[in-house]
């Protein structure tokens, strides 16, 4: 018979020592990414973020906290996640390929100063590859949420943070870390305090 209460402490044990090992290793890139995401909003800069299913989630919590707040009360900030537009995404994907759904986005409302933004715990989602190429080549600056594997981001991001795990939902459970701490970082380099 399945024991459920270890089942549970195993996977909760496990989330611990990747966040444990993220801590280790992963700081700097996040402090470099937030320093990164800081300066783009200060020059009139904005934020495009993508990825699928749980990722896309995951842009979709990032650019709330931004638009919104997160803890403080300050301004909102410029970000859009590319996961909403229903209409925008069918028609991409029925006319063209799943592939494409961000990258024609980025084609669209992407402009140099801005900052793009891919979430894979893969490295190798084609839909989020593509976007990352198109904003190289209209001059975005790149960041990348990723896993150990790393994949395609690796040549495609500026700025890459990888959460040191091979399995999805452990990666997720870091990148959500990762998104409250940009949000903090952010709100405190522009706005000079966290709490
Ligand atoms: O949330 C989960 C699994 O935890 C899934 O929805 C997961 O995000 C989807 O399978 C994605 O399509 C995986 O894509 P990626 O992270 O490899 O780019
Ligand atoms: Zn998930």
């Amino acid at each position: 018979m399945i024991d459920f209460l270890d089942v549970a402490r195993a996977s909760c044990e496990s989330s611990l020592q990747v966040k444990a090992e993220f801590v280790k290793q992963g700081l700097e890139d996040v402090i470099e990414a937030a320093d990164a995401l800081a300066g783009a909003f200060a020059r009139g800069g904005k934020v495009l973020v993508f990825g699928n299913g749980g990722s896309a989630a995951d842009a979709q919590h990032l650019a709330a906290e931004l638009v919104n707040r997160f803890i403080l009360e300050r301004p909102p900030l410029p970000a859009l996640a590319l996961t909403t537009d229903t209409s925008i995404i069918t028609a991409i994907g029925n006319d063209y390929s799943f592939d494409e759904v961000f990258s024609k986005q980025v084609k669209a409302l992407g402009e140099k100063g801005d900052i793009a933004l891919g979430i894979s715990t893969s490295g190798s989602s084609a839909n989020v590859l593509l976007a990352l190429e198109a904003a190289k080549e209209k001059g975005l600056f790149t960041m990348g949420l990723t896993g150990q594997k790393q994949g395609g981001m690796t040549s495609l991001c500026d700025i890459l943070i990888s959460a040191p795990s091979l399995e999805t939902p452990r990666i997720q459970e870091v990148h959500g870390l990762v998104v409250h701490l940009l949000c903090e970082l952010v709100d405190l380099k522009l706005f000079g305090h966290s709490q």
